[in-house]
């Protein structure tokens, strides 16, 4: 009896760099050897169709980065980013890439074009992507993706401009513009990060209720741990450019093992019981990092000699792996709780 195909992944990123020049001065820029910042160090991981991974870091660790390669706005210096199996820089069609994929930006203030009637920014997409559609389609499917995103009564929101809505109800028309052509990933850039805490848990059960309906993929980009539970079913831990844990959420976030995990959940919890496998620091200064080897080496309690190799990841369960030495040989499973 032959088996069944195993379907591919809607995203594949494997082993992706990308390095950006450091131009500190003039003699920097004049030098034929600039020094260069790894952005993106050898990331990978797959995404199935209708799953939210959350990208979690802290700023400067990579985050939009990743997110512009994805959108193929950057290229990577090496390594491979599939969708549906294509290798997205070498697509010649990129419109009808593009036309899968859809963004939502932090700033619902400045995303939005405020001369522009909500009618006209939500039909955005059509317009590039279907313009054969009659204008009566259009309007019908723009009258959609409002009642989808719950910006109602319709009529009246239709006509307004985004200056007369609440910070809430301009998300919701970025939501509403990201699926009036319904996508097949989201890629949403801390999306409630600018939003009043009251309004946060409403736009994030909106992305969750319409991923489920519409079996959008999502990529939640986030620094903010203590959101990402809501969403997520997997999440990639980032540190100055790798990924250094990666597993399902729950499993991630209830039995964390990379001591700069345990940092950041204790930023969320404001927990300093666990700070015995890390030296607390504020935020990341690249310079300061080791240039080979762990970069979270000098930060570390757990450290030994081991860590200035190159990183490796080890799987520690078929639902979570981790990129730290100290994990090699042991299977160690500590549990704890975040709520
Ligand atoms: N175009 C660029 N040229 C040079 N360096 C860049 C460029 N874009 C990003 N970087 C550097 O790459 C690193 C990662 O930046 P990135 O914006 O991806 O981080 P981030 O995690 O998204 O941060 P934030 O949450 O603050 O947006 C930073 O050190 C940043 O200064």
């Amino acid at each position: 009896m032959s088996s069944l195909p195993v379907p591919l992944p809607l995203l594949q990123v494997k082993n992706i760099n990308k390095t950006f020049p450091i131009h500190r001065n003039i003699f920097h820029l004049l030098s034929s050897s600039n020094p260069a910042r790894k952005a993106i160090d050898n990331v990978s991981f797959d995404l199935g169709q209708g799953e939210v991974l959350v990208i979690a870091g802290e700023s400067g660790s990579g985050k939009t980065t990743l997110a512009k390669l994805i959108m193929g706005a950057l290229i990577p210096d090496d390594g491979t980013i599939s969708f549906e199996g294509n290798y997205i820089h070498s697509l010649k069609k990129r419109k009808a890439l593009y036309s899968m994929i859809q963004m939502i930006h932090q700033d619902p203030y400045s995303s939005l074009n405020p001369n522009i009637k909500i009618k006209d920014i939500v039909m955005e997409p059509l317009k590039i992507h279907e313009n054969n559609l009659s204008r009566n389609e259009k309007d019908e499917k723009v009258r959609l993706a409002l009642r989808r995103t719950r910006l109602e009564p319709v009529e009246e929101i239709l006509e307004k401009y985004p200056t007369m809505l609440s910070g809430g109800q301009r998300q919701r028309v970025s939501i509403a513009r990201s699926i009036v052509k319904i996508p097949k990933l989201i890629i949403a850039d801390e999306p409630v990060s600018m939003l009043d805490i009251s309004v946060r848990a409403e736009i994030l059960s909106l992305l969750n209720e319409l991923r489920k309906t519409l079996n959008i993929s999502i990529i939640y980009i986030t620094h903010d741990l203590a959101t990402s539970r809501f969403i997520g079913d997997k999440i990639g831990i980032m540190f100055a450019g790798s990924i250094i844990e990666y597993g399902e959420i729950d499993e991630v976030l209830h039995n964390p093992l990379h001591p700069y995990t345990w940092m950041l959940l204790d930023a969320v919890t404001f927990s300093t019981n666990e700070s015995k496998f890390y030296k607390s620091f504020d935020g990341i200064n690249l310079s300061e990092l080791p240039l080979k080897g762990c970069k979270f080496y000098n930060r570390c309690k757990l450290s030994f000699t081991d860590c200035t190799n190159d990183l490796e990841q080890f799987d520690i369960s078929k639902r979570h792996s981790v990129s730290c030495f100290y994990y090699r040989n042991q299977n160690i499973n500590r549990n704890r709780n975040i709520d």
